[in-house]
């Protein structure tokens, strides 16, 4: 979608710093809804279920001070699949590329093995800051915070410490509730104190850089898990496979054709997706639909196809083939 929209860059002096951020975390510790807080607008996918976050999105917070671009990782885990073994190199090679990283640990979870898997992870990336962000801090009374504060403080010393590193241990500890909007600034603030000496890297209005085509595979997915408890989001893929304006529209009434196909394991997860009478499909469909359309401002016709790729979790060849 192209706009119209004059592409303007802010005026900056040269104590103007601006690079880039990336949050990790186990799935669930809520990186997305901070970084939506960040940003100020829906651009990654928040889900109440795990593991949403697929793609790399970044958004952008433009200050007069700093320019911050968070690049939104999926959640570090212990790979049991070659998807989840690609997913963990995908995320320590984006890790390298960023000037600090946001460890998210939420409040109200006990530190366990998985965060300990992060932490030791992020011993492969020695040279950059990380900083400790506790987030959900609205969950808890205060002195259940007071103490997950603490052992933060622990997990980081027993983990980051040491040579090449630039701290002894994190190098903040910072409480944030993204839902309540409680210390979101103080997270901006920090980041964006931790950034290089650099002119602003995007434009002004920029909020994602990433092809619209991630963002709508990413709202047919989050639609496509509403409700599924009993099978593996990691189970479904979705892919964009075309995306073209109607021809023959009036001018002022545009229509986006848009051609999907979710990628299932089973017929058994593809008789989940479709429901009873394509019920299930349908209701998919229409919210992804709605997203689509605020997302792109355009109405759409959205065109969903649920195929089965055998094992393609497993699959290096068909993995290749879906885009990972
Ligand atoms: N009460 C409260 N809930 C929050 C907060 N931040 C996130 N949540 C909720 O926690 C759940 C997970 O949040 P996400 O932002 O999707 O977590 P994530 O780390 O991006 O998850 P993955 O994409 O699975 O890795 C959602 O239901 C959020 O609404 C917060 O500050 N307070």
């Amino acid at each position: 979608m192209s706009t119209d929209a004059e592409i303007t860059f802010a005026e900056h002096d040269e104590n103007h710093r601006a690079g880039f951020a990336s949050f990790v975390g186990r799935p669930n510790a809520g990186k997305s809804t901070l970084t939506n807080a960040l940003v100020g607008s829906k651009v990654a996918i928040t889900s109440s279920k795990p593991q949403t976050t697929r793609h790399t999105i970044r958004g952008i917070v433009h200050r007069e001070d700093a320019q911050l671009v968070l690049v939104d990782t999926p959640g570090l885990h212990r790979p049991r699949t070659l998807l989840g073994q690609r997913l963990n190199d995908l995320v320590i090679d984006t890790l390298s590329e960023v000037d600090v990283v946001g460890f998210c640990l939420p409040a109200d979870q006990k530190i366990g093995p998985g965060d300990r898997f992060i932490a030791g992870q992020l011993t492969k990336v020695p040279h950059k800051p990380v900083v400790a962000l506790v987030t959900k801090t609205d969950t808890v009374p205060r002195d259940a915070l007071a103490e997950q504060l603490m052992a933060v403080d622990q997990l980081g010393r027993e983990h980051l410490a040491g040579e090449g590193r630039q701290a002894d241990g994190f190098s903040a500890i910072i409480p944030v509730s993204a839902v309540a909007g409680d210390q979101v600034d103080v997270v901006a603030d920090e980041l964006a104190a931790m950034m290089p000496l650099s002119p602003p890297l995007y434009p002004q209005g920029d909020l994602t850089d990433e092809p619209e085509a991630v963002m709508v595979a990413e709202l047919v997915r989050e639609a496509a898990l509403e409700d599924v408890r009993d099978e593996l989001p990691h189970s479904i893929a979705v892919v964009v496979e075309e995306m073209v304006p109607r021809e023959g529209r009036p001018e002022d009434r545009p229509l986006l054709d848009v051609r999907v196909s979710i990628h299932v394991e089973r017929d058994s997860q593809k008789a989940i997706i479709i429901g009873r009478r394509g019920a299930r499909l349908k209701q998919i469909g229409t919210q992804a639909r709605e997203g689509i359309k605020k997302l792109l401002g355009t109405p759409v016709y959205l065109d969903l196809h649920v195929k089965v790729s055998k094992d393609w979790q497993r699959d290096a060849k068909k993995l290749g083939r879906l885009g990972f």
